[in-house]
């Protein structure tokens, strides 16, 4: 798991460095401007011959002194480097200040407007050091011209020419990936899609990457992301091991990598309880789906499908009595009880289920309520572990829709909410909507999952996991695992049956972590049978994929 820094958390490592006496301000920025044309160099080697032209834009801040740095660096060697300033070079900070003037000794600055800026030759190279973490407002209309591909229609192929983004694209929000945009900057008010866009080719951070980088638009925006080590040293580094729950302080990417490993196996096998036990099928936990009426229990069927096939070694389904017979006929390997209406659960699910997931397919209606109600009642002990896991999606959750806190006051730790934005909104409207122009994805759910007592997975590209405690995780289906295919019926029902299966054996991590790897195996599963996917095929594809992660 990789550790995603906050633009704050960012400016403390780097102070703390800095009082340490590790290095200097102006050690850092010689160093992150180094990282890039390094970067550069690596991305493109058609590069590395010189002789190439390179536009370099400069912000008021240190991601202007980085632009210079690199402008510099690129100038040494015999690159012809136009370099252009959105400021008054007395008003930049004082490592920013002490670049510009390396770089005056043999160089000129530019105003970065578009007069200027397009007035040049095509260039090979354009350098975006405008804005980095330290964006704090719109970008003025003036930068985003100048910014804009799409209006750099003076040269040949604007398109080609390779764009590298310093620490990100500016306009970027490296907290949250939204663009801010206001009215007078001629953009649709509360609008996350800006008029005009600045992509990069490369975007080159440091140190560690920010949730910017993977949430909402960054993926989009960034390119390829490259992360550049500068000397901070370990401060960043996630410090929670895999498999363990997260720090109630950090936010971090869903990955199978700790300090540099690919330890792909060992967080499977941290997660999943079955292949590190011997044991029978009650020991690797029992999963109980409930599904609707008649003609409705596909969903219901294919969550039980996943959590049966991620290896727990009971599922039944439970459904109403006048659905039995269609889903006798659908189902095999899972069992089957109907439940009639006033018979108690427990004559169907004994004290020996221990994972529930509800919602697939059972319709909105009190008689959903009702039983998420009575599954939320059923508590094991005084010990939240010893709780039957409770996965809440789809219909369980839109059946609390006018009453969300009725909902809130029965959750308890061992309880997921895994909403899509259509059902987060729908219980939690004050964190969605035009809130989110605002808000950080991560913050929205942090926020969420406090209010609801227990975990909430707000699924998408960018899928969040948090817990009451602020413990945050990032799960991005981005930066070449890009699943488009994956948006399709039925996807969401098999990643609850996922989380339901991973969490109920015994042997298995905290709900957290098993969600956290969900997520993963979910996306997985989609890359590894390719386009043409349909729900059905998820569950089928996790047995091939078990064996090429080395489970
Ligand atoms: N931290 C580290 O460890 C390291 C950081 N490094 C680099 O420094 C970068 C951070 O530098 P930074 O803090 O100076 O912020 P930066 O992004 O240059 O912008 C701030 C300036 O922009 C202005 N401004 C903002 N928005 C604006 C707008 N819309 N329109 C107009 N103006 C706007 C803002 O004005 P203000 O908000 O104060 O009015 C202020 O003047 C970081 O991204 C990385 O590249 C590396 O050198 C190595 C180590
Ligand atoms: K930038």
């Amino acid at each position: 798991m990789t550790e995603l820094l906050t633009a704050d958390q960012m400016r403390g490592f780097e102070k703390a460095a800095i009082a340490r006496g590790d290095a200097s301000g102006l050690d850092l920025m010689e160093r992150a401007g180094q990282g890039v044309v390094e970067a550069i160099l690596a991305q493109w080697p058609e590069l590395t011959k010189g002789g190439h032209r390179a536009l370099v834009f400069c912000g008021p801040g240190n991601n202007g002194g980085d632009g210079f740095v690199i402008a510099r660096l690129l100038r040494d060697v015999g690159w012809t480097v136009q370099v252009h300033l959105h400021s008054d070079p007395a008003a930049l900070p004082a490592d920013a200040k002490e670049n510009y003037d390396r770089w005056m000794q043999a160089g000129e600055v530019l105003p970065l407007v578009a007069e200027t800026v397009f007035a040049g030759a095509r260039p090979d190279l354009i350098v975006d050091a405008v804005f980095g973490i330290g964006l704090s407002r719109p970008v003025p209309v003036e930068i985003a011209q100048v910014l804009d591909v799409a209006g750099m229609k003076q040269w040949k192929s604007p398109y080609k020419i390779k764009r590298v983004a310093v620490d990100c694209p500016s306009g970027l929000d490296l907290d949250t990936g939204i663009i801010p945009t206001d009215r007078a900057a001629g953009r649709k008010a509360g609008s996350a899609w800006p008029a005009t866009l600045n992509t990069a080719n490369l975007t080159v951070t440091f140190h560690a990457p920010k949730p910017g980088h993977y949430l909402a638009l960054g993926p989009t925006l960034c390119g390829s992301l490259k992360v550049v080590d500068i000397g901070l040293g370990g401060a960043a580094r996630e410090s929670q091991m895999i498999g363990q729950s997260p720090d109630p302080q950090r936010i971090r990417l869903a990955e199978p990598f700790f300090a540099g490993r690919n330890v792909t196996g060992s967080w499977l096998r941290s997660v999943m309880g079955k292949p590190n036990l011997p044991g029978h099928k009650f020991n690797f936990g029992h999963v109980a789906v409930f599904a609707g009426g008649v003609g409705r229990g596909g969903a219901a069927r294919l969550a039980a499908r996943a959590a049966l096939r991620s290896g727990a070694g009971l599922v039944t389904v439970i459904c109403p009595p006048s659905a039995l017979i269609e889903n006798a006929c659908q189902l095999n390997a899972i069992m089957l009880r109907a439940l009639k209406k006033d018979q108690p659960l427990a004559e169907v699910a004994d004290h020996r289920v221990t994972s529930f997931c509800l919602g697939p397919g059972m319709g909105v209606s009190q008689r959903t309520r009702d039983l998420v109600q009575e599954v939320l009642a059923r508590r094991a002990g005084e010990y939240d572990l010893e709780d039957p896991v409770v996965v809440l999606d789809a219909d369980a959750l839109s059946s609390f829709a006018q009453d969300p806190q009725s909902l809130f006051a029965q959750t308890h730790a061992r309880t997921i909410l895994t909403p899509h934005e259509g059902e987060f909104e729908r219980l939690f409207p004050d964190l969605s909507g035009p809130a989110r122009s605002r808000l950080s994805k991560v913050d929205a759910v942090r926020q969420a999952a406090k209010r609801a007592g227990c975990l909430v997975l707000l699924k998408g590209a960018d899928t969040v996991i948090a817990d009451p405690q602020g413990g945050a995780t990032v799960h991005a289906a981005s930066y070449g695992r890009e699943v488009p295919w994956l948006a399709t019926a039925g996807a969401g029902d098999v990643l609850a049956g996922l989380i339901a299966g991973l969490a109920a054996s015994f042997g298995s991590g905290t709900l957290f972590c098993a969600a956290e790897l969900a997520a993963y195996l979910h996306v997985e599963a989609a890359r590894s049978f390719g386009p043409g996917l349909i729900a059905e095929d998820l569950p089928e594809e996790l047995p091939k994929l078990f064996r090429e992660l080395g489970l």
